[in-house]
């Protein structure tokens, strides 16, 4: 029997005055009794009619999506996506707001928790406030930027293919996604339908013409045959004997190409890539700009996919230094070290940093570069890190929150933050990527 203290509020709906942007992209609002929404949709300033999405009357936060604009913010646009809106697909979640001003919330986000997490102003992070478009990333004010090189299409029950639903399982079926690449949606996914498919994972790589598809079939159902608008290499998603997740190469090449910092890299399934094409160029740059590499240096490049940063630091360590990476996944690891198999002062190990790391015995470096997943890398790997003196650390960032988490880490192993650069890699979603520069504080004497 459910009691009234826990009935489910879902459906409720409130009239709210909208209060700042909070990570994870909702904005803040308190209901008159001060029960506190986290409303979609919506942004600062605004007054809304929200209606309850998630949460019962003894929730801590309630979630909501705000159905009615009753004062609108001068921040705000029409959504360009006839998809995108309460109840519809999950994905871009700031189509409502002005390209200008989605970037000054992310740079609110992360001002936010830097304070709140690493008791730092931006000025005290090195950061002027600002959140730069990617490198080369011009595209006209007004016009929807169509980024997204990998986009991962579920399929409904009748088999067309769609987009998830925002924190649910359910599909919104699309004619086509906004942001998608143009390699992407020349592939024409959402012109067919897929009855025994459960989803598709397409890839239009950026540096090269390849494109793939990744096809996860329905339990128990046959793969169909695919006949796209452009020629694709075709992956399939099974399982081995014991449960686990394997992929095969159905018919082309089990990997795309990607083209960064003038090198070239394979990348095979399940390798991290950077979804926006300008991503990968851009943070190359950024990071290379702080760590300034010399010819002699011992670098580290960790959680190093398929070599995007030991690639680059590679070129530049050319005398009697080393990089080494570490990373994960067996098949990053395969990609990583076929990429960099010309730059011999470069070796790739397989397994967890925080496993690895500690193994190879190394007790000292000159320059650091790390781009952990988005939950940061932990108090015990940045103490590791620290301890090994390295005269610049370059941390690599898609979540604010992990980062200011990690930078408190730093600061109390004595390294400090002396240039931040934030970058809109994920234009109409509330996503941000950051680049911090940290170097060890001068002890005075
Ligand atoms: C954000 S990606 C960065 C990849 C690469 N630096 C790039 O920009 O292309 C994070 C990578 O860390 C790997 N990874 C996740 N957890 C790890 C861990 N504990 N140790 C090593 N690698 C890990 C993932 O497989 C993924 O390739």
């Amino acid at each position: 029997m459910q009691h009234d203290t826990d009935a489910s509020l879902i459906g409720h709906e409130y009239e709210v005055e909208v209060g700042p942007v909070a990570h994870g992209g909702h904005c803040v609002a308190r209901t008159d009794s001060g029960r506190v929404l986290f409303v979609r949709h919506a942004l600062p300033g605004e007054r809304v009619r929200a209606r309850i999405t998630e949460g019962e009357s003894t929730s801590r936060f309630l979630r909501a999506d705000a159905v009615e604009i009753l004062e609108a913010s001068k921040d705000r646009v029409p959504a360009p996506c006839p998809f995108s809106g309460p109840g519809m697909c999950g994905g871009c979640d700031w189509q409502h707001a002005k390209p200008g001003a989605q970037r000054r919330l992310k740079g609110e986000v992360i001002a936010e928790q830097l304070k709140r997490l690493a008791g730092l102003t931006p000025e005290e992070a090195g950061w002027d406030g600002t959140v730069m478009p990617a490198e080369g990333d011009k595209l006209p004010a007004g016009e929807v930027p169509a980024w997204r090189t990998r986009v991962q299409y579920a399929v409904d029950a009748e088999g067309h293919a769609g987009l998830r639903k925002h924190r649910s399982h359910e599909v919104q079926v699309i004619d086509h996604c906004m942001i998608a690449a143009p390699g992407v949606t020349e592939l024409g996914i959402e012109k067919r339908e897929w009855p025994t498919l459960a989803s598709i994972d397409a890839i239009a790589a950026s540096g090269s013409a390849d494109r793939q598809v990744i096809l996860t079939p329905k339990p128990g159902a046959r793969l169909p045959i695919v006949e796209l608008d452009k020629p694709v290499s075709v992956m399939r998603v099974g399982e081995n004997r014991r449960g686990e997740k394997q992929v095969h190469r159905v018919h082309g090449r089990p990997f795309v190409r990607e083209r960064a910092d003038e090198r070239t890299y394979r990348v095979g399934e399940g390798g991290f890539w950077q979804v926006h094409p300008q991503a990968a160029d851009t943070l190359i740059k950024a990071v290379m700009q702080g760590l300034m590499p010399r010819k002699n240096d011992m670098a580290l490049d960790l959680y190093c996919g398929v070599g995007l940063f030991a690639g680059a630091l590679g070129e530049r360590i050319t005398d009697k230094g080393a990089v080494l990476g570490i990373e994960s996944s067996k098949r990053a690891v395969e990609d990583a070290r076929h990429n960099l198999q010309d730059l011999d002062r470069v070796r790739i190990e397989q397994g967890k940093v925080e496993q690895v790391l500690p193994r190879t015995g190394i007790d000292s470096a000159d320059i650091i570069v790390l781009d952990p997943p988005r939950a940061g890398a932990g108090k015990q790997t940045v103490r590791h890190l620290a301890s090994l003196g390295a005269r610049r650390i370059a941390y690599v960032a898609c979540d604010p929150a992990a980062l200011a988490r990690d930078l408190a880490y730093f600061a109390e192993e004595g390294y400090r933050p002396v240039t931040l650069r934030a970058f809109d890699l994920f234009p109409m979603t509330h996503h941000v990527e950051c680049v911090a520069i940290l170097k060890p504080v001068e002890k005075s004497a």
